[in-house]
């Protein structure tokens, strides 16, 4: 998908809401164990009843190579059952030397057919830029993530007060553009976002950590706005789990439902 296409979802949709399958196996209700793939029937119901009030799913890998095999093809089906103008997002956090960077980037964009995969820079230019040379492909780079073990690396100075996560935007705008690379800017640093927003202007950024890691949308909006609204807010636990009865389905749609209002009435507010 291109940017201009996720930019017209987002004005369409008055949402910039990316719903995360992190579909846990053990959080499945009972009834859909039953089932010959649980995940997948899982997922499915998920996406009927959110698809209306998101832009993008992001799927995170490692619920699903847990399974083996059968993990990898609840995903595949899962990814095949996404509406074509819906972004999706492999949470994979890849990245090697630049031959198995290719080869990792064949498999989520060309077998698995998705959007865009994340990527963990740490490796430097030769396991970033396989991934983008794929067109209308996109790679999402781990900038400034929401977790407490972001502050362990992603925060040392060098000599000059330049942090790491700083040195990672300034290297990876080189290397990509605005139309093929994304950051990761983790929700939980609002002030972080405000930071990273100024060092790059037109980027979107994935932005994790709403719900269950307490990260606020308003402030997330109020610091990471673009002037193409330039933000994928994700959620997983907060909407897929929002109930663990027989109406998780419903329960999830209505949470989805609830936090595109929120970004509506952020978006109208800036006449987007
Ligand atoms: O900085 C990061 C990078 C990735 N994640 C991933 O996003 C989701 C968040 O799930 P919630 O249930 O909404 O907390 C999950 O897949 C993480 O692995 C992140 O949280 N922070």
């Amino acid at each position: 998908m291109t940017r201009k296409e996720l930019i017209e979802q987002i004005r369409k949709k008055q949402s910039f809401l990316c719903v995360g399958l992190d579909t846990d196996i053990n959080k499945i209700p009972d009834f859909l164990k039953e089932t010959e793939d649980p995940v997948f029937e899982f997922n499915k119901r998920i996406i009927d009843a959110t698809k209306d009030y998101c832009v993008a799913y992001k799927p995170n890998l490692a619920f699903y190579e847990c399974q083996g095999p059968a993990g990898w093809e609840s995903l595949r089906k899962t990814l095949e059952y996404i509406p074509d103008d819906i972004f999706t997002i492999a949470d994979a956090k890849r990245g090697d030397i630049g031959n198995t960077s290719t080869y990792y980037a064949k498999t989520f964009f060309e077998y698995l057919g998705c959007d865009s995969v994340t990527i963990a820079p740490y490796m430097g230019e030769d396991s970033v830029t396989p991934f983008l040379e794929f067109p209308g492909k996109w790679a999402i780079v781990l900038a400034l993530t929401s977790n407490a073990g972001a502050l362990d690396f992603q925060m040392i100075s060098d000599e000059k007060g330049k942090r790491l996560f700083e040195k990672v935007l300034e290297k990876t705008t080189r290397w990509g553009t605005p139309d093929n690379t994304m950051f990761v800017v983790g929700a939980t640093r609002a002030e972080g976002i405000g930071e990273v927003r100024k060092l790059v202007p037109d980027h979107f950024f994935l932005v994790p950590g709403v719900g269950a890691q307490g990260g606020s949308l308003e402030d997330v909006t109020r610091y990471g706005w673009n002037e193409d609204c330039g933000l994928l807010v994700n959620s997983s636990r907060g909407i897929i789990y929002a109930s663990n009865g027989a109406d998780f389905a419903e329960a999830a749609g209505e949470k989805a439902a609830e936090i595109q209002r929120i970004m509506e009435k952020e978006l109208r507010s800036r006449n987007f």
